[in-house]
């Protein structure tokens, strides 16, 4: 569903081009849910950013059913990703109800007005986040974790083949983070859909992602968890002096110090 070709990512201005990521071969299939994990600064959302047409790669393709997503216009584009992006530009005076309805923008009229089948899926939508005790409040009256719940069912009802999410835990607890994963993993199996995250719950997407991109210095190597973890790949990421990789509970724990 999704791939990249000697994809190159960074950014560039008139007197230099700062490298993050080169040589991104990435093959996504449909239906699966993959996490994107690095450290902070490493490309996460840059990538995220490459691999949505947010942002235009410095070289290489990215294929959305082997279609370059340049030839795709907006709307199109729309209709293909859902987008959460951090530091997203949305208005705080809408309410849960009409922030959410947004999502079926690709699909409307030119006066943007739904119709019931899009009324349909914006309440299933709120359902499936839960957040039918919220639907009426104003978004400027939500907590940033509820916030976060709002924008991940606005992409739920956008309907979209691939869901592409930045940090999509960031402001929740625990158990709301283990939530929010739970249910894209279920929208990944119900629908068919492909969820593409980028995260710092390294444990919680070992356990549910099928797939991760570990980004570690310039480079985005793919695998299924059991894979990264039979090579080694966790094992890179961070400095070992205060966490360590155990790969029997298939975890990152604080190192055990001898001295
Ligand atoms: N607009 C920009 N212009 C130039 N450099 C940028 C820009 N945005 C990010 N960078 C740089 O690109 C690198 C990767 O940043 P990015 O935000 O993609 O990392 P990240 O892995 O998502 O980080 P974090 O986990 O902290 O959110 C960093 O060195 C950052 O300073």
């Amino acid at each position: 569903m999704l791939k990249t070709s000697n994809l190159v990512v960074g950014y560039k201005n008139t007197k230099a081009t700062q490298i993050i990521l080169s040589d991104v071969n990435l093959s996504i299939e449909s239906g699966k849910m993959i996490a994107i994990i690095g450290v902070n600064g490493s490309g996460k959302s840059t990538l995220l950013r490459s691999i949505t047409g947010v942002q235009t790669p410095i070289s290489g393709e990215v294929l959305i059913n082997e279609t370059n997503i340049n030839q795709l216009n907006d709307k199109v584009l729309a209709s293909k990703i859902s987008l959460v992006l951090t530091n997203q530009h949305i208005s705080k005076n809408l309410s849960v109800f009409e922030l959410i309805s947004l999502g079926r923008h690709p699909y409307t009229n030119w006066l943007g007005i739904n119709n019931a089948s899009d009324k349909k899926i914006i309440l299933k939508a709120i359902e499936e986040v839960d957040l039918q005790s919220l639907k009426h409040k104003k978004c400027n009256e939500l907590s940033d974790g509820q916030l976060q719940k709002v924008l991940l069912a606005r992409a739920i009802a956008q309907n979209t083949p691939l869901i592409v999410l930045d940090e999509p835990t960031t402001h929740l607890d625990m158990y709301h983070k283990a939530q929010v994963l739970h249910l894209l993993k279920e929208v990944c199996v119900k629908t068919n859909k492909t969820v593409i995250f980028a995260s710092h719950e390294i444990n919680l997407a070992i356990q549910l992602c099928d797939q991760i991109i570990l980004i570690n210095q310039t480079k985005a190597v793919q695998g299924s968890p059991s894979a990264l973890i039979k090579n080694g790949s966790f094992n890179e990421l961070f400095p070992k002096d205060l966490i360590e990789f155990d790969p029997l509970s298939k975890s990152f724990r604080v190192a055990n110090k001898r001295n």
